[in-house]
């Protein structure tokens, strides 16, 4: 680049980064990752190294991001709170290990003081003659933020230190964070409650220290690793307050440890430069397991007179340096989006995503979950997006960057029809996914489907089991249920891994199958939250399956059990073409008897009123209800003086109560059991 070309990308970095700095430390809102930011970091201060002369003195380089907001009052701090330098990789901590050594002219090896780096907020906490009087953000490194009454909520920072060995003013330095589980609480309601979630356990901390209302900060379980001093003073001298310290840094930090400070138990003292790969890989593998987030690791030259001697650059020590992991949220844009259909019909939206390199691994995909997720997000094709991977867990996308979206962002629009088989696509009431309507036909269903149409409580096929199943469909000789009473004993004998006898089994299983009962049949179907009892009452209510396939979501909603949503399932599912093409088959196959009116002798409890209660430990209480209902009882939820008989199971509490105070007649689970075996 020439020179002017780079003087305008200066100024160009200086505007980008300074507005990323304030939506960072100031609104507590990251538009991007970052790994993004640092690269424009990273970007400027190569360009500065090059040509010196484009180094000025406000260049974010040369500053410690952030400021103190008016809404605080402000802190001038008695040293200043610096950042820290870093290092992505082993070549570049080489290089830092080499640059303190030649600074140092040392030949010796040089201890390091490893720690992880916590992923908070730095404050500056004051105490005077052992009482905590004042703590203070970072801000600009100058001045910064009085957020004393805040801090003072925090439960792991001692308002008052312990023993009586401290100077008379001692300032300390450590990181405010929120351990993970609080920050997963604390989006996990905030989502509930429809407010705004936090991009980051930084942020969420941060946030929460700058609440105006001490009470909201009190609630967000913030915790506090110390990491440092500041500024030590003895009334008499202020030498002795230098003094009263040890000449390593983390033997320092035991000594504040010592007075109830709290410090990170990760913290080790290495012997030499050599040790710190180790210590870099030992906490990146440990980084899931620990409470609280991490972004890396930092070391620090141990010995204080070594560190002093090395001293300063414009925003951070020479002595120290970041050493981070890997990014685990990047940049990517969003190409475009799938849909998929998973084994129960639900539709998922995939984003197909412009590659990238996050989280140690190559992502071009991620869920966007449902309608929801998308309409929370805000999101469209085209748009750039920050996704994360951590650990484990699948990408996600975490947010849009809205203002990088592109004039050619679209819509997501979510298909009518299924993607697999083109059966209609619906949504339920109260349910935030999208379903294929066509159960029996839907290649991406196909597996579940049959399974379920063989199951023991369905048409219980024997020789079918699942493994089967999965067999058949794959090798290409089934399609569809009825497919499976196609099957010949060639096609069976052929299948790999299928000896004489399990074929001989599953064909005459197949034949048995082909007579049933209709509530077995209408179970096997698997219209969805249409089980066992709710096939039972549909036979007994409309008799036969002509009746039940032509039925509106009105007639339907007449049959015990069946609301407004099962009725719409049902009408639903006899109105996809394809539904109706394997139905067709099924009928010409398969065989059941009707369902005979039941003369009034066979109804001989037509009219009783029945109310249930307590356990039944010998049936269900959906099966008892049905079979009493199928002697023409009406079952009712509540007692009342027209009650007939209240079936007291286990555990019985006031409806038993009641019903004695009104006189009801009580029936046992024994006298219920009696009482159907004899009309069955
Ligand atoms: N996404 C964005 O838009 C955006 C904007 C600004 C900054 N940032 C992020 O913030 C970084 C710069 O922030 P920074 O100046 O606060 O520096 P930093 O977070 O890289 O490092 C300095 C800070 O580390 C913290 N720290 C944690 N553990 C520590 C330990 N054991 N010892 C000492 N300090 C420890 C302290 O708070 C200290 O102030 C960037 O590298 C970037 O990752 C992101
Ligand atoms: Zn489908």
């Amino acid at each position: 680049m020439s020179s002017s070309a780079n003087a305008t990308r200066v100024q160009a970095l200086h505007q980008l980064i300074n507005q990323l700095n304030h939506q960072y430390y100031d609104l507590d809102e990251p538009s991007v990752p970052d790994a993004e930011y640092d690269r424009l970091m990273r970007e400027l201060i190569s360009i500065e190294t090059a040509e010196p002369a484009l180094r000025l003195l406000d260049s974010p380089s040369q500053k410690v991001g952030g400021q103190a907001l008016k809404s605080f009052s402000q802190v001038t701090h008695q040293v200043p709170m610096l950042s820290l330098d870093n290092v992505f990789s082993a070549d570049e901590w080489q290089a830092f290990a080499k640059r303190v050594k030649d600074r140092l002219l040392s030949k010796s090896t040089i201890k390091y003081c490893a720690e992880p780096k916590l992923d908070g907020l730095a404050v500056s906490l004051r105490y005077e003659n052992g009482f905590l009087v004042q703590a203070a953000t970072r801000g600009d490194g100058a001045v910064g933020e009085n957020i004393t009454v805040n801090v003072r909520t925090i439960k792991s920072i001692p308002l008052k230190l312990t023993g009586d060995n401290y100077p008379d003013i001692l300032e300390v330095r450590g990181e405010v964070f929120m351990p993970k589980a609080s920050f997963n609480a604390l989006n996990a309601s905030a989502l509930k409650k429809g407010e705004k979630t936090f991009a980051n356990p930084r942020n969420a901390a941060a946030g929460s220290l700058r609440q105006l209302d001490s009470k909201v900060a009190a609630k967000r379980n913030l915790a506090f690793y110390v990491y440092g001093i500041g500024y030590v003073e003895q009334a008499s001298s202020q030498t002795l307050g230098e003094q009263w310290l040890e000449n390593s840094h983390y033997q320092r930090l035991c000594q504040l440890k010592l007075l109830g400070l709290p410090m990170c138990p990760e913290v080790k003292l290495l012997s030499d430069a050599s040790e710190v790969a180790s210590f870099y890989q030992y906490i990146m593998q440990e980084r899931d397991n620990l409470s609280y987030e991490i972004d890396g690791t930092v070391f620090k030259v141990d010995d204080i007179a070594l560190q002093k001697k090395l001293g300063f650059v414009a925003r951070a020590p020479r002595w120290a340096t970041a050493y981070k992991f890997p990014a685990q949220e990047e940049t990517t844009q969003l190409l475009d989006v799938d849909f998929q259909v998973g084994r129960t019909g639900a539709i998922t939206p995939v984003a197909r995503l412009n590659p990238i390199f996050v989280g140690g691994v190559t992502v071009s995909n991620a869920t966007l979950h449902n309608q929801d997720e998308i309409e929370r997000l805000g999101i469209k094709i085209n748009d750039f997006v920050t996704i994360r991977r951590a650990g484990d867990v699948i990408p996600q996308i975490v947010s849009v960057q809205l203002q990088k979206r592109p004039e050619i962002s679209r819509d997501i629009v979510f298909p009518i029809t299924c993607p697999v088989c083109d059966s209609a696509v619906v949504k339920a009431v109260g349910e935030a996914v999208l379903r294929c309507t066509g159960g029996l036909y839907c290649g991406a269903q196909r597996k579940e489907a049959i399974k379920h149409f063989s199951s023991r409580k369905a048409l219980d096929i024997d020789g079918l089991g699942d493994k089967l199943v999965e067999q058949l469909v794959d090798e290409n000789l089934i399609k569809t249920p009825a497919d499976l009473f196609k099957l010949t004993e060639l096609d069976v004998s052929t299948m790999a891994r299928m000896g004489k006898k399990s074929a001989d089994n599953l064909i005459s299983g197949l034949i048995k199958a082909r007579s049933t009962t209709l509530p077995k049949f209408i179970y096997a179907l698997g219209i969805r939250e249409v089980g066992e009892t709710t096939a039972a009452n549909l036979a007994n209510y409309f008799l036969n399956f002509s009746a039940i396939k032509v039925a509106n979501e009105e007639n339907l909603q007449k049959v015990p059990d069946v609301g407004a949503v099962v009725a719409k399932n049902i009408t639903q599912f006899f109105q996809q073409d394809h539904n109706i093409e394997v139905v067709s088959e099924l009928e010409s196959i398969m065989s059941w008897p009707d369902i005979k009116v039941k003369s009034a002798e066979q109804q001989p409890l037509k009219d009783k009123i029945f109310v249930l209660t307590g356990t039944l430990t010998q049936m269900g209480r959906n099966e008892a209800k049905a079979e009493l209902q199928a002697l023409g009882a009406k079952v009712s939820g509540s007692i009342s003086v027209k009650t007939d008989f209240l079936v007291a199971g286990e555990k019985a509490g006031s409806k038993l109560t009641k019903a004695q105070d009104l006189g009801v007649d009580i029936l046992t689970e024994d006298e219920l059991v009696t009482l159907l075996a004899k009309h069955k």
